[in-house]
């Protein structure tokens, strides 16, 4: 197997407030990360980071061996075009159908004719269960549908790294399971490799290759379901049995958390 995405050493910061402490992290070909991690442990960050979308402080992000904050803009332009992205909230233009929304990467990116773009948007829409739904205004969709619609945008210009942002967020159980079918799916049939973003438990023990958990910015573990299970770390622990960690803050941290102001020694006059 070769490593898809490989980050080294990657620092995030946002003014002084380290996000990333230094990350590790490798997604071979054909694999499905995903990432997880409590309210605020750097998911986000990390995936703006592996899409290029904010540059780290330190360390390097490449994809597909290119270093995507070295590379000149146009091998960037065609680099993004192997990657896709399906957003948590489905990010649809509300005044395009469905099927023009899945077709936009094609009308941005080529110069397929009109009938050949129509022809891979039908394809994509019946690969991820929406045949026949083209015509409908993002507004007439379910929440599920709308997962499905983006991923079916995500998914038009046969990405080789698909990133997912909290796929199944909102959604009920029986719809949420669904879609972690269509992901498997997905993945079986193209080769893809994929990153996903996930809060739901379930849905990354059903699709995780393999699981890196974050916490406060690093990297627990990062290993496959059964690793991860067998974690010594508490905190990881804690997360797979969905316990409530008691905040670790000295006193001191969380006034300053409280009020913005850093407490010096003492009672002010
Ligand atoms: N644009 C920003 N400016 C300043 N701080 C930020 C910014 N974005 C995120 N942060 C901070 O960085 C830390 C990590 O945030 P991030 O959104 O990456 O976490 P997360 O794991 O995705 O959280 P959630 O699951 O709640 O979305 C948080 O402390 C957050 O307040």
């Amino acid at each position: 197997m070769s490593a898809v995405i490989e980050v080294e050493r990657l620092v995030a910061r946002y003014g002084e407030h380290t996000v990333l402490k230094g990350i590790d992290l490798q997604v071979q070909a054909g694999e499905i990360m995903v990432i997880m991690g409590g309210s605020g442990s750097g998911k986000s960050t990390l995936l703006r980071h592996l899409l290029g979308l904010q540059a780290p402080y330190s360390g390097q992000v490449r994809l597909l061996g290119e270093d995507i904050n070295a590379i000149p803009p146009q091998r960037l332009v065609e680099l993004r075009r192997k990657m896709g992205v399906a957003f948590q909230g489905g990010a649809l233009f509300s005044s395009m159908t469905v099927g023009e929304n899945v077709m936009l990467p094609l009308r941005e990116h080529t110069r397929l004719d009109e009938s050949t773009m129509q022809i891979m948007m039908r394809l994509k829409l019946d690969i991820v269960n929406l045949a026949g739904c083209e015509n409908l205004m993002p507004a007439q969709l379910s929440g599920g549908m709308i997962k499905r619609a983006a991923m079916a945008r995500a998914i038009i210009m046969d990405p080789r790294l698909l990133f997912l942002d909290e796929p199944s967020a909102g959604l009920d159980p029986v719809v949420a399971a669904s879609l972690d079918e269509l992901i498997l799916k997905l993945r079986d049939a193209t080769g893809m490799s994929l990153v996903v973003v996930t809060h739901e438990l379930d849905s990354a023990l059903k699709i995780a290759d393999r699981i890196a958990v974050l916490d406060h910015g690093d990297i627990l573990v990062c290993g496959s379901v059964a690793e991860v299970r067998a974690s010594s770390s508490e905190r990881v622990q804690a997360l797979l049995n969905r316990r409530i960690q008691p905040l670790e803050l000295n006193p001191e941290e969380y006034l300053k958390r409280l009020t913005g102001v850093p407490v010096s020694g003492g009672a002010t006059a």
